[in-house]
């Protein structure tokens, strides 16, 4: 079943066109990657999809109903929830109470039970990405990683059917990303969470994800498994320089 589709989606600023007829479906319970150079509209794409702002043209249907043009709390209170690329915790707060916001939200009320178990939910999710030993801490203390942890945990305390995930190894050593890898999967594998996710760390994206669709200037430009993508001419240009050598480096995946 398709939970995600989105139909021929255009976004102009001013003479740019940073998305120019996009259009693919993401299955319940798939881990979608979104791969392509500097600039090439992956986060604009996200940025449509989360409300963050209308498109140009084109729809975008979530779990059966059209949100082409909503705004960002409403998209999220139907449970699709996002991640920012650069964190964007609420400082002066714990990791704890940053957690709570959306854990108070109606979506999470609704789904926990009432406004009385937000505070067990909060710290529930905090286990599921291995901050819990940070909860009292304000977040300022964070590392960048940890940072990264908070970001995802802040989405999942909606509880959502579909997360999006920009760029969420970005900055991150290996011994840091792998953690946040495993999180994803698991959620991936045992609570049937579905996932869209833009990463640079190529090796790392390729073995997570099922299925990529590669953009470039703002247009699909190939859509397939790990391997063919790899593969596939349109991308190997795309990348050609530092990515090109990059996309060789992890062969087959
Ligand atoms: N609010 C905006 N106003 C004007 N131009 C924008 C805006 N947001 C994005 N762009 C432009 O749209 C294009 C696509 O940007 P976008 O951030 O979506 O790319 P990206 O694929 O996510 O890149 P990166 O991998 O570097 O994050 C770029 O040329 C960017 O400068």
């Amino acid at each position: 079943m398709n939970i995600l589709e989105v139909s021929s989606l255009y976004k102009r600023f001013g003479g740019l066109e940073a998305t120019k007829d996009v259009s693919f479906t993401v299955q319940q319970g798939e881990i979608l990657g979104i791969l392509g150079p500097n600039g090439a509209g992956k986060t604009t794409l996200f940025n449509q999809i989360a409300g963050s702002f209308a498109p140009t043209a084109g729809a975008i249907v979530f779990a059966g109903q059209d949100i082409t043009g909503r705004s960002a709390h409403a998209v999220a209170n139907l449970g699709l929830a996002r991640t920012f690329q650069i964190p964007r915790p609420l400082h002066g707060l714990t990791v704890l109470e940053n957690v709570l916001v959306p854990c108070y939200s109606p979506r999470a009320t609704g789904l926990i039970g009432g406004r009385k178990y937000a505070k067990d939910w909060a710290k529930a999710v905090l286990i599921t990405v291995s901050l819990d030993d940070k909860a009292d801490l304000a977040v300022e203390k964070l590392t960048h990683g940890e940072l990264k942890k908070l970001e995802l945990a802040k989405a999942l305390a909606l509880k959502p059917q579909l997360i999006m995930l920009d760029e969420p190894f970005a900055g991150l050593g290996v011994q840091e990303v792998a953690p946040i890898a495993e999180s994803v999967r698991k959620l991936n594998q045992e609570h049937g969470l579905t996932v869209l996710i833009i990463e640079h760390k190529l090796k790392e994206f390729m073995k997570l994800v099922h299925r990529v669709i590669a953009l470039n200037y703002g247009e699909k430009i190939a859509e397939g498994t790990p391997r063919d993508i790899v593969n596939n001419p349109l991308v190997i240009e795309a990348y050609l320089g530092k990515g090109g050598a990059a996309l060789a480096s992890i062969g087959n995946p």
